[in-house]
């Protein structure tokens, strides 16, 4: 198994090239079930995750081809194109589903498309229970009939799925995708209330509208939307990930130095960037990124909640706090969000790290040093977590378990090493 050695101290200056995003690169092409025609997806990231879920929905009889980068694309990634012409399996197997959380969003698709679904219950970083009662919700309300059975949601609407009035109690990135992929193609009209507005659901639902969807409200917390009989392809790009934007924007703050972090979209990044400056870490927004640097001056410490969208977001929280294991003070950070995401914090510990947990809440007492060690990733967030803290940390910090950072970070070592950091991947 690959771990990556970081021998931590060197200042980071130059650019990064920031992907397109994983949690919006998902859903999307999630959206290809729903459409006969070829979906084009540009600037789609290298992950592990992407792959898998290739597989996924390859399973249901999607084809699909992956190129690189076209002449006169903005961004880096891959073009991939799918085409599910017909759909020739409903069933989402345990083996892969398992392995990924959105691999479970098929199922609002394939009961729209097909009348009917068999889909695992889903895996995903271990950082809660992370329950779907939310997403079966809101496919009973547009008429579905549900069973679970031997760890399978099964699913029909052999009539087609029917317009409804969906109320979400709390707000759910992956609730309000499965609503909203089921919602374009039932009979009549949806109204989502307490949609999550996070820019990867605005995405979809902008490229939903490019197939043919009739969907308003698009960026707010309430989505109206007329169903459509069918929906045709398009082309899309995918936007940048603000989520990888913000870990590399804390690893400029803990090192110190000056970045930039190129394409990031920093109106996807409100919070982040409020809280890198209360840090002390000075963000610019530039017209082709954002600029971040820090010279010399110590960082302050910070108090905050982790929120849905606009709020700051859970997973960057990981990065912060490892950040903040050096500021001149204590910060308090609280997860709102999900019950068990503070296993980094046990591994920040190994590192020489002065972090206490009450409940929800960590108090993260910086200190002058820290020192590299042997650490384990356990899940993606908390994995970059342990990349930024190594990056700071007096001699080697060796990282096992890396594929949790593969799921969600493109070529992480050559991004670092670009920009003057002692990192390397050693194989086996
Ligand atoms: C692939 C992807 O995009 N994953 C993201 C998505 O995960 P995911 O979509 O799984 O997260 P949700 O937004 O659904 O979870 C928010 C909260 O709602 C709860 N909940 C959710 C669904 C449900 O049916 N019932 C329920 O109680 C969850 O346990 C959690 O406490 O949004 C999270 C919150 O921004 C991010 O951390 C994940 O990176
Ligand atoms: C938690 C994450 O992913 P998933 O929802 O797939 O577990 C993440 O991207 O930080």
């Amino acid at each position: 198994m690959d771990r990556i050695r970081i021998r931590g101290g060197n200042r980071l200056n130059g650019t990064i090239a920031i992907s397109g995003a994983k949690n919006a690169a998902l859903p999307l092409m999630i959206t290809s079930l729903l459409t006969p025609g070829t979906l084009t997806l540009s600037n789609v990231p290298r992950l592990a995750d992407v792959r898998l879920l290739q597989r996924i929905l390859q399973n249901h009889g999607v084809d699909i081809t992956v190129a690189g980068k076209r002449a006169g694309q903005t961004g880096m990634g891959d073009v991939m194109h799918l085409s599910a012409k017909d759909i020739v399996d409903t069933t989402a197997p345990y083996d892969l589903v398992s392995k990924m959380r959105a691999s479970f969003w098929v199922l609002g698709p394939l009961l729209a498309r097909c009348g009917e679904a068999k889909v695992s219950l889903p895996g995903g970083c271990a950082i809660g229970t992370r329950p779907v009662d939310m997403h079966l919700m809101a496919m009973e309300k547009l008429g579905a009939s549900l069973e679970i059975e031997n760890g399978y949601v099964i699913a029909a609407a052999r009539k087609g799925l029917k317009g409804a009035h969906i109320v979400f109690d709390k707000v759910s990135v992956g609730a309000t995708h499965a609503a909203l992929m089921a919602a374009v193609l039932a009979d009549g009209d949806t109204i989502i209330e307490n949609a999550a507005s996070e820019p990867e659901i605005g995405d979809v639902a902008e490229c939903l509208v490019k197939m043919g969807a009739k969907i308003e409200g698009i960026h707010t917390p309430t989505l109206r939307i007329k169903g459509v009989t069918s929906l045709a392809g398009c082309e899309h790009s995918v936007i940048p990930d603000r989520i990888e934007t913000g870990t590399y924007a804390m690893c400029v703050g803990m090192t110190g130095g000056d970045v930039l972090l190129k394409d990031a979209n920093a109106s996807h990044l409100g919070a982040v960037i409020d809280v890198m400056q209360r840090a002390g870490v000075s963000v610019d927004v530039k017209n082709d990124g954002l600029r971040i640097h820090r010279n010399g001056a110590a960082l302050a410490p910070v108090r905050l909640d982790t929120e849905p969208f606009p709020g700051f977001p859970t997973d960057c929280q990981a990065q912060l706090m490892a950040m903040m294991t050096m500021a001149n003070g204590t910060s308090i950070i609280r997860e709102t969000i999900f019950e068990n995401r503070f296993m980094h914090v046990q591994e920040l510990a190994r590192l020489g790290s002065d972090i206490h947990l009450h409940g929800d809440t960590a108090e993260v007492r910086g200190v002058k040093k820290l020192t590299g060690a042997p650490v384990m990733a356990t899940d993606l967030r908390a994995s970059v977590s342990l990349v930024i803290a190594g990056l700071a940390a007096a001699g080697e910090t060796m990282i096992s378990r890396v594929y949790h950072l593969d799921r969600g970070f493109e070529t992480l070592e050559d991004k670092l090493v670009a920009c003057g950091a002692d990192v390397a991947r050693i194989s086996g």
